[in-house]
């Protein structure tokens, strides 16, 4: 990773859509790994998810309140062990709502309260092709926290998977929230750049967290 002279800026790749570098402190990314590794354990672990065309997703996947199955929410792993789905702890939903409040102002904080995790883990060969998060029947924004290996972040527009878009460098630590004319957006990882993780982290990949209201 390149030295810097400057602190990275707050930008606003669309309306709605905000990146804040350097969110989580040190110490909360390494709390956050934590967890994260206890989450991945099974039962209702990380798996690797298929999709009903045959493809399979090369970033591997474990879900906390709600299990995120192609292209729906279910209570339990029903394409993987069939185990419950783990709980989503309070803290995180105030995590999420922290976020949110930080990215887009207080009154952007939704009404009810962040219940669903998805998180992804990148190996570095791993992408995540264009795609919204249209299965949530709410219009909270989506958080999306991330952790080890730098990627480029692709945030488009809710159109059109092609241009316009803008490649956003997400680090270890970043947040990026979308909400308001956003929150349907298409976006996706093309590259994981592999051995970029802050060493002292000691992550081998990249975890990102999205917390999302269900309105289920
Ligand atoms: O890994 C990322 O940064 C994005 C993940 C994502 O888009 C998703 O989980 O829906
Ligand atoms: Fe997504």
């Amino acid at each position: 990773m390149d030295a810097e002279l400057f602190p990275r800026d707050r930008t606003e790749p669309a309306p709605g859509a905000v990146h804040l570098p350097d969110w989580l402190p040190p110490a909360r990314q390494r709390e956050l790994l934590r967890a994260c590794r206890e989450w991945a354990r099974p039962p209702a672990g990380l798996r690797t998810v298929h999709t009903p065309g045959g493809g399979t997703m090369t970033a591997r996947q474990v879900c906390l309140g709600w299990h995120w199955h192609p292209y729906a929410y279910a209570r339990t792993v029903v394409d993987g062990d069939g185990a419950p789905v783990k709980p989503f702890p309070a803290w995180l939903g105030e995590l999420g709502r922290g976020a949110v409040t930080d990215a887009l102002g207080a009154d952007a904080a939704a009404s009810a309260p962040y219940d669903i995790a998805l998180i992804n883990f990148y190996d570095a060969d791993a992408r995540m092709g264009m795609h919204r998060d249209a299965d949530e029947r709410s219009d909270a924004p989506v958080v999306s926290l991330s952790l080890g290996d730098t990627c480029v972040f692709r945030f488009g527009n809710p159109r059109t998977r092609t241009r316009p878009y803008t490649d956003v460098e997400l680090r270890s630590g970043d947040l990026f929230v979308f909400g308001g004319p956003s929150r349907l957006a298409y976006h996706g990882v093309p590259r994981v750049h592999a051995g970029t993780a802050p060493p002292e982290l000691g992550l081998t990949g990249r975890l990102n967290i999205t917390l999302r209201v269900s309105g289920l």
